[in-house]
C-alpha cells in the first residue's frame, strides 16, 4: 500500500491572532472529505495561537502542530513548553530539530534526541528536522551530515517508533530562499534517508517512516517534487502563510 502523503505548514513567527484564526478557517474549508481521506495536513502556528486555532480545526480534518517542545513533562524551565501541555491544547504533531533552531540556537543532535523521546513520551506524533548547510553540500558533505543527524537524533528509537515517525529534509540553502532543492537532488537525499532507516529499523519501519521535503516549496514546484518515490510530503514554511497557496500545495499531493 502505498503511503500516505503528508503536507504541514510551519506557520513560524508569523501571524496576528485574527490571522492566524482566519488562515487555519480557510484551510480547513479547502480541505474536503476525499482529500482528508487520501492525505494528511497539519498547520503548525505560534505557541499562543494553539488554543484559538485548535478551536477553529475543531471537528475539522485538518491536525494541529507545534514547532517546539521540552523534553521534560514538567519543572523549572522558564519559557519552555511541555510535550503533555502541547497534547492537553490539542496537538497531535510537534516539530523537533527545524535548522532555525539547530543553527539559529544551536540546538545539537543530543538535545534534540531527548526532545524526541519526550514528544513520544507524552504520545505526540514528531516531524523530525534534518538537512545539510549549503558550505556542506558544496564540499561533498551531504549524506555524511545527514548520517550524523540521524544517528544521534533517532538514538535509542524502537523499529516501531521509527515507523511512525516523520522526517522532513530541509536542506538550510533552500529555506526561506527561493531557492528549491531540484527534484533530482531532493529524491537523492530521500533515498538515502530511508536507506538509512532501513539499516537501522528494518524494512518494515523504512516503508512506512513519512518523509517530507522542505524548503522553498511553493504550488509551482510542490507536484514535481511530490511526484519523485521517496518524496512523502512537504513542509512548507512561507507558502502556508496564504490558505491559497497551501491548498494548492495540498491538492498538488493527490
Ligand atoms: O523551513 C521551512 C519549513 O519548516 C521551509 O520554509 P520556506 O518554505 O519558507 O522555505
Amino acid at each position: 500500500m502505498p503511503r500516505q502523503k503528508f503536507i504541514a505548514g510551519n506557520w513560524k513567527m508569523y501571524t496576528t491572532l485574527e490571522q492566524a484564526r482566519e488562515l487555519a478557517r480557510s484551510v480547513a474549508a479547502g480541505v474536503d472529505a476525499e482529500t482528508a481521506r487520501r492525505l494528511r495536513v497539519a498547520v503548525c502556528p505560534p505557541f499562543p495561537w494553539l488554543l484559538p486555532v485548535g478551536e477553529v480545526l475543531r471537528n475539522t480534518p485538518v491536525a494541529l502542530g507545534a514547532q517546539d517542545c521540552h523534553y521534560e513533562r514538567e519543572g523549572a524551565f522558564t519559557g519552555q513548553v511541555s510535550p503533555y501541555m502541547l497534547r492537553e491544547a490539542g496537538c497531535q504533531y510537534v516539530i523537533i530539530g527545524h535548522s532555525e533552531r539547530r543553527h539559529g540556537l544551536q540546538e545539537s543532535d543530543e538535545f534534540l534526541n531527548k526532545k524526541l523521546h519526550g514528544a513520544l513520551r507524552a504520545g505526540l506524533h514528531v516531524i523530525f528536522c534534518i538537512g545539510e548547510l549549503l558550505s556542506e553540500r558544496e564540499a561533498g558533505q551531504t549524506e555524511s551530515v545527514l548520517l550524523r543527524q540521524l544517528q544521534n537524533g533517532l538514538a535509542g528509537l524502537t523499529a516501531e517508533q521509527a515507523a511512525a515517525l516523520t522526517i522532513a529534509y530541509e536542506p538550510v540553502w533552500a529555506i526561506g530562499t527561493g531557492r528549491v532543492a531540484t527534484e533530482e537532488q531532493a529524491q537523492q537525499a530521500h533515498a538515502f534517508i530511508r536507506a538509512q532507516i532501513a539499516e537501522r529499523f528494518g524494512s518494515t519501519a523504512a516503508d512506512s517512516i513519512t518523509i517530507q521535503y522542505g524548503g522553498s516549496v511553493k504550488p509551482e514546484n510542490a507536484a514535481g517534487l511530490l511526484r519523485q518515490p521517496d518524496v512523502d510530503g512537504c513542509l512548507v514554511g512561507g507558502a502556508s502563510l496564504k490558505a491559497d497557496s497551501f491548498l494548492a500545495i495540498v491538492r498538488a499531493a493527490l
